[in-house]
Parts: structure tokens; sequence; C-alpha cells
């Protein structure tokens, strides 16, 4: 099978290139395995372009050593799966962390600390069992979002994640810290952009779409499992009224950075083909606030960085609580404060009058919402695996 090196010399901390010269490629040499090439990205886009090139020299299977993180897999995921270049063309991928969360990689190879992104032998893993020949692969599963306006002929091209759709604080982080890579090219400039917007809220609906055997479910801590939502509309879905603090969904992954585990039943609890994780915060659930004011998403801020927080401890978020007073705690009986839950995709419907519930993030890049339209992400049942990663 044909071997390609892809990498994106500007992602991260822009050590690539550095990082590809001085141990990919000796690596591959010294086992005798040629690459056919080896490219940098030269701008946005690239990547995909590069694929589609590949793709068209009639191969019919590729093995692509690809040094990125997540962004620069999206733009190839895109290409295959979206663009359809060469839709039946299966692609190995065999993924070099280079980026700044490299949240895929960091799923799959999960890190003994988060400082593990550093140690050659660790970001080397999926290379090493590439080369021994005994290595393993997961098919991807997709989030297709298409962003269209009730009654119009929807003419956007779907966004294709292999990792998370957001909106909310996630997708405001990721617009806001995109001007801080330069003098932040690590995690904390997601932390610098979660400061600048922790008071937000988001006025919109959601509505959680079923799973493909069932109603959309809900995680009950108390007995470790989800439970079917007991209210659902007319089409099987559960409808959820703002306003959000936090929406966000994955597929594949566990974790958004090497520590940062959001979505941590997606390891201990398999997820069931054409299905996603999504992690909720609606303020309103907590019983210390009545309405929405100034002073209530102050006096909330706390609590979501408490969830955040959560995340970074092994995902310790999705056992929260309130007290009656509204105090955040892991025990008792009180009203959860994250909403965990396992449907077939959702759709956001944001207030026309909320400019900020207007954002979308797939995978790291960030897309406006038009006034008057909604977001749609679906997780179509998987395909016959034509894209897989490199997992062991
Ligand atoms: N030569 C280039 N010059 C400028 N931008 C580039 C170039 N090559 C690729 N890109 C862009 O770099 C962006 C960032 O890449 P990527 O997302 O892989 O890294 P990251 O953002 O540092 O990591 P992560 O997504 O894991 O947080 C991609 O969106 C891609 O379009």
């Amino acid at each position: 099978m044909p071997l390609f090196i892809v990498y994106n010399p500007v992602c991260g901390d822009k050590s690539a290139t550095k990082f590809f010269k001085e141990h990919v490629v000796p690596l591959l040499d010294k086992a005798d395995l040629k690459p056919e090439s080896v490219q940098e990205t030269q701008r946005e886009g690239h990547a995909g372009e590069l694929i589609s090139t590949t793709l068209s020299t009639s191969h019919e299977e590729v093995t692509i050593v690809l040094g990125s993180g997540d962004g620069t897999l999206h733009e190839i995921v895109n290409e295959l799966y979206g663009g359809g270049s060469r839709p039946e063309a299966k692609v190995k991928i065999v993924l070099v962390p280079c980026g700044t969360a490299n949240a895929l990689y960091s799923s799959l190879y999960p890190p003994s600390g988060p400082d593990a992104i550093q140690d050659v032998d660790y970001r080397l893993k999926a290379l090493k069992s590439f080369i021994g020949g005994a290595a393993s692969y997961v098919p991807l599963s997709f989030a297709v979002t298409t962003v269209s306006a009730a009654g119009a002929p929807n003419s956007n091209k779907p966004l294709v994640s292999s990792v998370v759709i957001s909106t909310s604080l996630h997708a405001a982080i990721l617009r806001d810290s995109e001007q801080l890579r330069d003098e932040h090219p690590g995690i904390e400039r997601f932390k610098i952009a979660a400061q600048q917007n922790s008071d937000k809220w988001y006025n919109a609906r959601a509505k959680l779409l079923p799973l493909p055997g069932g109603a959309p479910q809900i995680y009950d801590p108390k007995d470790g499992a989800f439970h079917d939502f007991k209210d659902t509309s007319g089409d099987g879905s559960a409808e959820l009224e703002g306003p959000f603090a936090y929406f966000l969904s994955t597929v594949n992954v566990d974790r958004l950075e090497p520590a940062f585990n959001i979505t941590p039943l997606s390891r201990q609890i398999k997820p069931p083909a054409g299905s996603c994780d999504v992690i909720i915060i609606r303020p309103l659930r907590d019983p210390s606030v009545s309405a929405d004011s100034p002073e209530a998403r102050q006096a909330f801020v706390p609590k979501l960085w408490a969830v955040l927080g959560g995340a970074y401890q092994e995902g310790s978020h999705v056992r929260l609580r309130y007290t009656k007073s509204g105090d955040v705690v892991t025990e008792g009986d009180g009203q959860l404060v994250v909403e965990y839950a396992r449907c077939g995709g959702w759709r956001w419907i944001p207030d026309e009058a909320d400019p900020g519930a207007h954002w979308l993030c797939s995978d790291g890049y960030v897309t406006g919402i038009g006034k008057g339209q909604t977001a749609e992400s679906k997780i179509p049942p998987a395909t016959e695996g034509n894209i897989v990663v490199c997992a062991s």
C-alpha cells in the first residue's frame, strides 16, 4: 500500500518540520519504508487538496502518516467524506501529534499526564505500531452538520467533524483563542479565551435526536447508566430550552486535550454506532437562579469553572449536583449540574436576538450560523470504514 507523509509546519508550537526530520523520517528510513512523497501543508485547506491529488493518481488504498493537530485532520476528512473526490478509496491514517490540543491522538492513546505530549516516544506510538506491522485500526465516526434556514433550499456544504462539534462557550473559546495563537502556542490560549467568555449565556433551543435504536438517552450517575429521556416529542427527540452555558458533542474522543476529559463516558460505556455524546449546562437548572440577569450570570461563573475543572479531574464533572441553595457538590440527590446525553445528533435553534448563540465549532474550525438559520448535526451509521486511524 503506498505511503505518504503529510505534515502541517505551523500547527501547535510549529515544530512539526523539525520533529519529522529528526524522528519520523529516520524511523521510516530505518524500517526501509519509502514514502511516495513527503509534503508540508502550505496554507489553510491545503491538506485536503493534497489528499485529493494523492487519491486522483488512482490509488485504491493509501496510508498517510499525518503530522498535525485535529484541524488538519478535519480538512482531510472533509475532503474525503464531504468532498467526495474518491469516496470509495480506503485511507489509513497514522497520527503523529504535532498540534495544540491533539484531541483524537490523546483519546486513542490516553497519556500518563498532561506533559506526555512533550515526550518523543509517546508521540511516536502510532508510527511505531505501523512500522512494527501489528497496528490495529479503528474506523472514524463522523458528525455531519448542516446549517440552513427553515424551508430554504440548503446550499451550504455540510461540515464533517471527527472530534467535536459545539456551540456556546466552547465555540466562543475556539473563535477567540485563534487571535492568541502567536502569543500562546500551547493549550493555555484556550483557558484565556474561556476566562474572556465565562459569564456568557446563550439563548437557544436544542433538540436531541433519537438514537438509531430508540429514544435519546441521559446519564444517571446514581446507577452509572444511560436511560431514555422520558419526555420526547412526536418525532422522538428530546427538547431542551435554554439559555445554555455549554453545549458540546463529541465523536471518537473522550477528551479535547490530553487531560480535559469532557465526555469521559464515551470510553467507559461504549457508545452505539450512529451516536454522539453531548455535554450540556443550562444555568436555570441551578436552584439559586430564578431568572437570567447580569448578576445571575456573574454568580454562575464559579459553578461553570467547577464543571470544567471536573473535566480536568478525570471527568468528575458528570457527577456534580446542586444543593437546594445552589452549591455545587458531589453527593446527594440534587439536580445534576451537567446533562450528559447520548443521541443520534441534535438540532440547535438559536434565538435570533442573541448573536452569541450563532457560532458553531467543528473540530476547531469556527463558523457563523446566519440569522434565521439552525444547525443540525447527525451521526450517520458507520460507513464501511473507508477512513481508519491507527489506534494501537
Ligand atoms: N502552511 C500553513 N500556513 C498557515 N496555516 C496552515 C498551513 N498549513 C495548514 N494550516 C492551517 O493550520 C491550522 C491549524 O492546524 P491544526 O488544527 O492541525 O493545529 P492546531 O490548531 O495547532 O492543533 P489542534 O487542532 O489539535 O488544537 C489548520 O486549520 C490548517 O488549515
